[in-house]
């Protein structure tokens, strides 16, 4: 269990992190979402006590963890991918991590089977890939056989198998009852990995909910719908309060009108339909419209 209350960062006259107050439950895995710069990374690092709060408080079971026997057996973390020494091997690294926390050498080689870099094991970690670093990452998180685990933006360099590996790892690893607690700036990432989400913006809470509730925000349902008339269908919907616009050849989108509104209208007025398919907006879309007002960095942006 996490428990992080009225967390506060303040860098000079920037607010990194603005009152948070949340609570990562075991069993699950809970994805932290928010746009760059939303204030992820500092947050984690004052749950990990590697930086201090201006206010508040962040604990790991129970206690701030600067009170506890710090260590990997307690909690594990991913945090920079890059924080490995480059002239050391995956295996020297991982052993003098297990001698510094007191954890058999035997969890060395199970953890570098079970991220997939025994074969690399003997290699130098500075000749890895993103991918690589990213698995040795996970690798250290998981070496000390913790009930708390963190990993910031670890599917970052991924490829689709090891996009599908990690997921598998998440769900297993929350399934044995532990706390996984998984950051990212893009909802896609998130959609099947979570079942639990967190989403911040400018350093504040957003959202706190299962992924199914956070679904169900998709506020703009609208209708597909394709005919070989579309001037009379957009007329006769227009005619019926619904709003229209052109979606490609011989096709709209209708919003303010359900499919099977559409559906009766267009049979009313005999205008013939090729296709009607009612469409929520994708978990991306949501996110995208409940961040819209936080985000801090827009492609192009020349204030
Ligand atoms: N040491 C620091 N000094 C000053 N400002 C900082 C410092 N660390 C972070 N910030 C600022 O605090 C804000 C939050 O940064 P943070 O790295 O926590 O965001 P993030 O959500 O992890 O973003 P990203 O997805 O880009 O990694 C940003 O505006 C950042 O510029």
């Amino acid at each position: 269990m996490i428990e992080v209350s009225g967390l506060t960062k303040r860098y000079g006259p920037k607010t990194a992190v603005n009152g948070l107050t949340f609570t990562v439950r075991p069993g699950h895995v809970t994805g932290f979402l928010g746009p760059n710069g939303a204030g992820k990374s500092t947050t984690l690092r004052m749950i990990l006590g590697l930086n201090e709060p201006t206010s508040g408080t962040a604990a790991v079971a129970g206690r701030p963890f600067r009170d506890r026997p710090r260590g990997l057996r307690h909690v594990g973390a991913l945090l920079d991918a890059h924080d490995v020494h480059g002239g050391r091997t995956a295996y020297a690294h991982l052993s003098a991590l297990a001698r510094g926390n007191r954890i058999p050498r035997r969890r060395v080689e199970e953890v570098l089977r079970e991220v997939g870099l025994a074969e690399a094991a003997r290699r130098r970690v500075g000749g890895f890939s993103l991918g690589m670093r990213q698995r040795l990452g996970i690798a250290t998180a998981l070496l000390g056989d913790p009930p708390v685990l963190l990993f910031d933006e670890p599917i970052n360099g991924l490829d689709p198998e090891g996009v599908r590996w990690v997921r598998g790892l998440f769900h297993r690893l929350a399934a044995e009852g532990r706390t996984v607690f998984v950051s990212s700036h893009l909802m896609s990432e998130m959609e099947h990995t979570a079942d639990h989400l967190i989403v911040i913006g400018r350093g504040e809470l957003i959202a706190d909910e299962s992924l199914a509730a956070f679904a169900a925000r998709g506020t703009s349902q609208s209708v597909t719908v394709r005919t070989p008339d579309v001037a009379s269908l957009t007329a006769v919907l227009t005619a019926e309060g619904a709003s229209v616009r052109p979606d490609g050849d011989q096709a709209l989108t209708v919003t303010g009108l359900s499919a099977a509104r559409v559906g009766e209208v267009a049979f009313r007025h005999r205008v013939l339909l090729h296709e009607l398919a009612p469409r929520t907006a994708s978990l991306e879309e949501a996110f995208m419209e409940l961040t819209a007002g936080s985000v801090e960095y827009f492609a192009g942006d020349v204030r």
